[in-house]
């Protein structure tokens, strides 16, 4: 384990006065099913093929998705009452490992990992932020809310999803499972989460980026966390046909969403969000989508929590894609005839610029079962919406403006009502993604207006001069 002060975070703490996590703790179990078992089963009965989450397995025998089922009769021994309180208890606390808002969610996540075995930065208890502005200025709701998963360690939701992951690693390297380290296809995010939580471990992390299609701010991180990096010169859905490949041949753990233990860290997400309203649930929730882990992973948690009782119902969801990465948008506006990768055009939203989502069964079936809806942004339109969400005091990723273009539109079909609560998840932080902001902001962008642009004024070393710009400025803003 490092000793840094900067990875103090990441070490077992000794556990101070906290809540008592449920004296049966050790009765909750998880394995991996195929995900075919989650969608057609009506009723819990066990299915012939399962396997071990210390098995190294991402694929059913047929070649299908797997999922993440957890023993739901045994989970179901406690009350929703009894788990909203047991999660409640653990907010803001330093107990090691329930300071994270992963693992204070620790029983329907990973129940049987040791405590000793969790990496974790205690990601996770991000703000919900109240976007009073943007909604009554600009949109006429009154209830809308942005879930900031991006201020967080590596700044997106990723880190949700990889502390589970690269623990779940750490715990199979302590039980002398031959990995010689973890492996990851990304657009940024996923390697960025993946280098830190690895370095943090001491466990080797490979990652392969399509060449000159990330944001330097996301290509210095993994660099600076000692990740192996391999600049491939091909396009994210590239990479992710290498590492299948790679990871199929050399012992290398693969890190992405496709391996379902992800999943399980980031539907707390959801889960977070239903606690943060106090467990009323919100009437929409609009989640930018690329790969499509993360819309299934919102509706897992969401749907955890009806089944077992802490909520009655659960919200509509909306997945949001970039008009040049739109596979699902084409899909659903097919009616779900027959699915079509594409190939992904560049996107100031480069985390989604993904033409062949491995998750495509997954979203699909968390849209159909939330009555959900899918919807597209054009570069002019999620630009603008970032632009005008950053005007209202927030700092936004494009992909975020994506969602906010799903929502501007849902509004104005009037899909979305006024008073209906509202929760747009912002996936990363806007600092990885200043260059498409500067672009913007120096109208630099080809064939499009940046029509809320507000570049800075060059003037004089000069009193009179420095006096007439802010006077022309102040009686604008005065009209
Ligand atoms: C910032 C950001 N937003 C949204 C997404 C989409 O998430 P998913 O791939 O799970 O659909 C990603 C990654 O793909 C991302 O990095
Ligand atoms: N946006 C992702 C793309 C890969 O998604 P994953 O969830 O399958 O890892 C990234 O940041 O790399």
């Amino acid at each position: 384990m490092a000793s840094s002060p900067l990875f103090n975070s990441f070490l077992p703490k000794p556990t101070t006065a906290a809540p008592s996590p449920p004296s049966t703790s050790l009765s909750f179990s998880a394995k991996y099913v195929p995900f075919t078992a989650i969608t057609s089963s009506s009723d819990s009965s066990p299915t012939a093929e399962s396997y071990s989450l210390d098995e190294i397995v991402y694929r059913s025998r047929t070649g299908g998705l797997l999922d993440v089922q957890h023993d739901m009769a045994a989970l179901k021994q406690f009350d929703g009452q009894y788990w909203r309180s047991l999660f409640d208890s653990r907010v803001g606390k330093t107990t090691w490992p329930y300071g994270s808002g992963v693992w204070s969610k620790k029983e329907w996540v990973l129940p049987e990992i040791s405590d000793d075995d969790i990496v974790s930065a205690f990601e996770g208890n991000t703000n919900l932020f109240w976007a009073e502005r943007f909604g009554k200025v600009h949109l006429d709701v009154y209830d809308l809310w942005v879930k900031h998963c991006g201020i967080s360690h590596t700044g997106s939701f990723k880190d949700l999803g990889m502390t589970v992951l690269v623990s779940q690693v750490n715990r199979l390297r302590k039980m002398k499972r031959p990995l010689v380290g973890v492996g990851c296809a990304s657009t940024g995010d996923t390697s960025a989460a993946l280098s830190a939580y690895c370095a943090a471990a001491n466990i080797p992390s490979i990652v392969f980026l399509p060449a000159n299609k990330i944001s330097m701010a996301q290509l210095v991180q993994p660099i600076a966390n000692g990740a192996f990096v391999l600049s491939i010169d091909t396009d994210f859905d590239g990479c992710m046909k290498l590492i299948r490949q790679v990871t199929s041949e050399l012992p290398i753990y693969l890190a992405n969403s496709l391996n379902s233990l992800r999943l399980e860290g980031q539907k707390t997400a959801a889960i977070e969000i239903l606690q943060q309203f106090d467990w009323e649930v919100p009437d929409w929730v609009i989640v930018p989508g690329g790969n499509l882990g993360n819309i299934y992973a919102f509706y897992k948690g969401f749907n955890m929590c009806q089944e077992l009782g802490l909520v009655d119902r659960i919200p509509r969801l909306v997945c949001a894609q970039a008009a040049n990465a739109n596979p699902l948008y084409l899909y659903y506006k097919s009616g779900w005839q027959e699915f079509q990768p594409v190939r992904a055009s560049t996107t100031f939203a480069s985390a989604i610029q993904i033409g062949d989502p491995v998750s495509i069964d997954r979203a699909v079936f968390a849209l159909k079962n939330s009555n959900g809806i899918v919807e597209e942004a054009t570069e002019e339109e999620l630009m603008d919406a970032m632009a005008l969400a950053d005007s209202t005091g927030m700092f936004i990723c494009p992909h975020t403006g994506v969602a906010l273009t799903a929502l501007t539109k849902l509004r104005k079909s009037g899909i979305i009502g006024p008073t209906d609560r509202t929760v747009v998840v912002s996936t990363a932080h806007g600092l990885k993604f200043t260059q498409s902001k500067i672009d913007y902001h120096s109208r630099q962008i080809k064939d499009m207006s940046c029509r809320l642009a507000n570049p800075p004024v060059q003037v004089k070393s000069d009193f009179g001069a420095v006096m007439d710009v802010l006077k022309n400025y102040l009686d604008s803003r005065a009209s």
